[in-house]
């Protein structure tokens, strides 16, 4: 919609025949988006060659789950000129690879250096009915990134862009585990002081994971970073934080997520993260947590004791280890 408002001819691809027809004549998407009415410029189709072939810029929305899938299935038809940007947020399972990367292996005829991922604080709820909204975009090259910029920003879209691809991609995947974590808080009524906590301190192990993967740990300062975690965090838009709310009222994982039937890419994240922080050697403690109550049965409350109970610890390690900045 918002590449439609700026007078872009714009095909979706959908599996569903029944939503292409939908989009097509009543130029609706009732599942998602009541009330909307959207662009006579958007045009839907099931045929992915028809939504790819010949386009200047293609936009990749899948869940993480499906994006080498449908980036496989689009490789013959784009060009080494086709823009290509992301918007999802999350890492691939199996091999913990970053979006950008999974679509760099798909896609090798593509430049790496012409692939860009958006992100930021952007409910597609408010999105669509044009509220003022700020992201940014991150590629290898300025080029890229100002394509993307050029092509999406608008009166009410501000697009921001940022050369730390590492880093705008790990913001936006890694809030979804605190997301969860502050619906469960909310869930269980611990208040407004345990949900600064958890934006603060998850802020501070996504950075400190972030860091260890090579991203400038000022990225998460940013619109991936703290603009995010406090739009999922605070939003009822949000769907990590819905299903974390969920169980923390003690609905269990498969009857939240059967009750959300949009993605929870928070979830996947919470083990992805799990794994990374074992690999990078990093402590990551409400991911952790996370990870028993989701997949290891550990009682919210039993979690959110452990949490508050850990050894005593610094703010900011590397400043409390310089000791000149003690009076000792
Ligand atoms: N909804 C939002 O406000 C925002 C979502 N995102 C990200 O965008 C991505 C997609 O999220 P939503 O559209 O909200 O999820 P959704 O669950 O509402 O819709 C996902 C769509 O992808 C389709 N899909 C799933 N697997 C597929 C596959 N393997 N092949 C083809 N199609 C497939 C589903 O049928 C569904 O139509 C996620 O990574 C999310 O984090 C990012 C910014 C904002
Ligand atoms: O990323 C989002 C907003 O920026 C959407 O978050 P949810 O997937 O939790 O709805």
């Amino acid at each position: 919609s918002v590449l439609a408002a700026n007078d872009l001819d714009v095909t979706i691809w959908t599996r569903n025949a029944g939503q292409a027809e939908e989009i097509n004549t009543l130029h609706t998407n009732s599942r998602y988006l009541q009330d909307i009415a959207l662009s006579p410029r958007i045009r839907a189709t099931t045929s992915i060659r028809e939504a790819v072939e010949n386009k200047d810029a293609v936009v990749f929305v899948v869940p993480s789950a499906g994006m080498r899938e449908v980036a496989s299935q689009v490789r013959e038809f784009l060009s080494p000129d086709t823009l290509v940007i992301h918007a999802t947020k999350g890492f691939e399972s199996l091999t913990l690879k970053r979006m950008t990367t999974v679509l760099a292996e798909e896609l090798p005829q593509c430049d790496p250096g012409r692939i860009v991922v958006l992100s930021g604080p952007s409910h597609a709820e408010e999105v669509i009915r044009e509220c003022p909204t700020t992201v940014v975009v991150a590629s290898p090259t300025i080029e890229a990134a100002e394509a993307a910029q050029d092509l999406f920003i608008n009166s009410y879209f501000r697009v921001y862009t940022n050369p730390d691809v590492t880093g705008v991609e790990v913001g936006g995947a890694l809030k979804n585990i605190i997301a969860l974590g502050a619906g469960l808080s909310d869930g269980l009524r611990f208040g407004d002081n345990a949900k600064a906590a958890l934006l603060t301190r998850g802020l501070a192990e996504i950075a400190r994971l972030g860091a260890e993967m090579g991203a400038n740990p000022m990225t998460f300062a940013g619109l991936a970073g703290i603009g995010d975690l406090v739009v999922t965090c605070t939003s009822t838009h949000s769907r990590n934080w819905k299903a974390g709310y969920l169980l923390g009222q003690g609905e269990p994982l498969d009857q939240v997520l059967d009750k959300m039937g949009m993605v929870v890419e928070g979830v996947k994240t919470t083990k992805s993260a799990y794994a990374l922080a074992q690999e990078y050697g990093v402590t990551m403690p409400i991911t952790s947590e996370l990870h028993h109550v989701l997949f290891e049965g550990k009682t919210p409350r039993a979690a959110v004791e452990d949490l508050m109970g850990r050894g005593r610890t610094h703010e900011i390690e590397e400043v409390a280890n310089q000791t000149d900045k003690w009076i000792l």
